[in-house]
């Protein structure tokens, strides 16, 4: 079994390679195992080295050290290969995805825990060939989370600023916008609409609860959709829907389905793990292809298996 480790030098508020590499070196020398690391030098990079190191066949543990944008490029470069297995060591600024082991997420912080660790077989969403595990949407979150980086790029813009700057454009620009939207065949009587989003996982955006029934491995997409809302009202709904509350929300409708279709006047900035594609149609849908997740003994995504033990690989 070969250990490739992928760490992101850009994820996260500082650069923890060399700590990360201390740390990785220490644990896994220790316990003899063959290991590999790679410090990545260009965003894609993680995605090629993961994808040639599953294509040689060989058994594969893959240790994405960074943000959700890390592990959706690891998982990406494995998605098919049976052969490969993907986790998280999370160092990125949102850690969305393992937010759903609720109390355990912090052992994924024990590399040591990582080791020799259970893995399931993991769905992932496919919206027009691009590839994601945890959450796509488009929209208002989009278009804020997204167009933060036209802000970061501008001098004396801080992180916090660059969030706050991209809001007030979006909230400027008007919050909702004309989609025909297709739900597993049916065509949604709605004409405008503020925010689509397919959940895989439960987390996105820094701690957003968009869905609190979601399940990554039960072979469907939970869509969370809000029709047309004033900008007030949307202040007002905002932090019930952050914390999970989106079915206490008339606005919103929750649906578990298969296929999501929007049709958009224009380009629209479209979310994948936090990463952008821009598309003016889209095909919102489960993959064919699944990843292989491990993740500390014990722990699970799923409330209701948290504390089984599970067969465990080596
Ligand atoms: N060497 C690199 N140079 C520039 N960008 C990179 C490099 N390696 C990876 N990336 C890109 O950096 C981006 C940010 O990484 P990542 O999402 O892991 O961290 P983060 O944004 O801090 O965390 P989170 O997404 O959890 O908030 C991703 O788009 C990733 O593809």
């Amino acid at each position: 079994m070969k250990h490739l480790f992928i760490i992101n030098p850009h994820a996260g508020k500082y650069d923890r390679s060399h700590e990360i590499r201390e740390k990785v070196a220490r644990v896994m020398e220790g316990r003899g195992k063959d290991y590999e690391i790679l410090v990545t030098q260009y965003a894609g990079h993680g995605r090629e080295e993961v994808r040639r190191a599953a294509e040689l066949g060989e058994p594969l543990r893959v240790y994405a050290c960074g943000g959700d944008g890390t592990l959706n490029e690891c998982v990406v470069g494995a998605a098919g290969a049976p052969n490969a297995a993907v986790t998280h060591y999370p160092t990125g600024s949102g850690n969305d995805f393992i937010r759903m082991f609720g109390p355990d997420t912090c052992r994924f912080h024990d590399l040591e825990a990582l080791l020799d660790a259970p893995q399931e077989s993991l769905d992932l969403i496919d919206c027009n060939g691009h590839l994601a595990l945890n959450v796509c949407s488009v929209g208002f979150d989009a278009r804020i989370g997204l167009g933060a980086a036209d802000f970061k790029k501008l001098p004396l813009v801080s992180g916090t600023m660059a969030y706050q700057l991209s809001a007030l454009r979006t909230i400027l620009q008007g919050i909702h916008r004309p989609y025909r939207v297709e739900l597993d065949g049916e065509v949604l009587p709605h004409k405008e609409f503020t925010l689509l989003c397919a959940c895989n996982g439960r987390y996105y955006g820094g701690g957003f609860n968009p869905s609190t029934t979601a399940l990554p491995d039960d072979g469907a997409l939970d869509f969370v959709i809000i029709k047309a809302v004033s900008r007030l009202t949307i202040l007002a709904l905002i932090g019930t829907y952050a914390k999970g509350g989106a079915k206490e929300i008339p606005q919103i409708i929750l649906r578990r389905g298969r296929e999501l279709k929007i049709i958009c006047r224009e380009p629209e900035m479209v979310n994948l793990d936090g990463e952008r594609v821009d598309l003016s149609e889209l095909s919102i849908r489960l993959s064919a292809k699944k990843v292989n997740f491990f993740f500390p003994e014990g722990t699970h995504y799923d409330p209701a298996r948290r504390g089984r033990v599970l067969e465990k690989t080596r």
